[in-house]
C-alpha cells in the first residue's frame, strides 16, 4: 500500500529508534484497551532491537508477545526463534510479558499450527505491532518462494492464524502466521539491514510477482502502511 523508509547510520541507532516506536505503540494500546500484542521475527537481524526493547519502561505484564514465524524445532535448538526471543527480549522489564510459542511438541508442523491458532487468535489479533524481516530470496515471515502452501498463506481470504509451510530454502518445516494475520497490524514494520537487503527491497518494489518474491504481498497489499527501518 504505502511505505515509508526510515534510514539510520548504523544498527545501534536503528535499534534505539525502532524500540522507541514499538514501545510507544504498545503503551498506547495498553492505555486504550488495557493490553497490547506484538509479533516479532526471528533470524539474525533483530537481536539489537530486542535488547533495546527489553528495557522499555512499559507495563509488560499487559503485553502478549509471539513470533511472526518459527522453525519447527524445539526451544533448545539453536535455530529456534523462541530461543532467540527468550535470550534477547524476554529479560529485564520485558520478562513479565506473556509469550506464546508457535512450536508445539507434536509430530507435525500442521498439528502444531492448529493448536497454536486456537491459542492466539482471540487474545492477540489484530496485532498492535508486527515486525517483519526479509531474506535475500525475498521471503518474509515464512512466506518462502516455492513454499508448498505459499499461495494459501498469502491469500487475504485465508483466515488469521498459523499455517505450516515447507520450502527448499527454509531449512526445516516452518510455522507462519498467515498474511491476513499480519497485514492489518496497528504498526507494521519491515526491519532490514545491509546493502544486499536494500537491493532486494528495490527489486521487490520494481515488480509484482509474489511467487518470486513474497515480500511483495506486504509491500503492495497490506492495508496498514509499511514502515521500513533500514541501516547499512
Ligand atoms: O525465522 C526466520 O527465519 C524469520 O523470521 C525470517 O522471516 C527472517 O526474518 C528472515 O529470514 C531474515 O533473517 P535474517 O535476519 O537472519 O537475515
Amino acid at each position: 500500500m504505502t511505505e515509508t523508509m526510515h534510514t539510520f547510520e548504523n544498527g545501534v541507532d536503528l535499534a534505539a529508534a525502532l524500540s522507541a516506536a514499538v514501545a510507544s505503540k504498545l503503551a498506547a494500546a495498553i492505555a486504550d484497551k488495557g493490553m497490547a500484542s506484538l509479533a516479532v521475527s526471528g533470524g539474525s537481524t533483530p537481536k539489537a532491537f530486542f535488547r533495546a526493547l527489553s528495557s522499555a519502561p512499559i507495563d509488560w505484564e499487559k503485553v502478549t508477545i509471539t513470533l511472526v514465524d518459527e522453525r519447527f524445532v524445539p526451544e533448545d535448538n539453536p535455530r529456534s526463534n523462541h530461543l532467540l526471543v527468550k535470550e534477547n527480549l524476554l529479560k529485564g522489564p520485558a520478562a513479565s510479558a506473556r509469550f506464546i510459542p508457535l512450536y508445539q511438541k507434536v509430530e507435525t508442523a500442521e498439528e502444531a499450527a492448529d493448536i497454536v491458532t486456537n491459542k492466539v487468535s482471540a487474545a492477540s489479533l489484530p496485532f498492535d505491532v508486527v515486525v517483519l524481516g526479509m531474506g535475500t530470496d525475498g521471503h518474509t515471515a515464512s512466506f518462502f518462494p516455492g513454499g508448498d502452501t505459499l499461495e494459501k498463506a498469502l491469500d487475504k481470504a485465508t483466515p488469521a492464524g498459523v499455517m505450516a509451510i515447507h520450502a527448499e530454502g527454509a531449512g526445516e518445516a516452518r510455522l507462519t502466521f498467515t498474511f491476513s494475520s499480519l497485514e492489518n497490524a496497528g504498526l507494521l514494520v519491515l526491519h532490514i539491514e545491509g546493502e544486499a537487503k536494500k537491493d532486494v527491497l528495490n527489486k521487490a518494489l520494481s515488480g509484482d510477482d509474489e511467487a518470486e518474491m513474497p515480500i511483495r504481498a506486504v509491500l503492495t497489499r497490506a492495508s496498514s502502511p509499511v514502515e521500513i527501518y533500514w541501516a547499512p
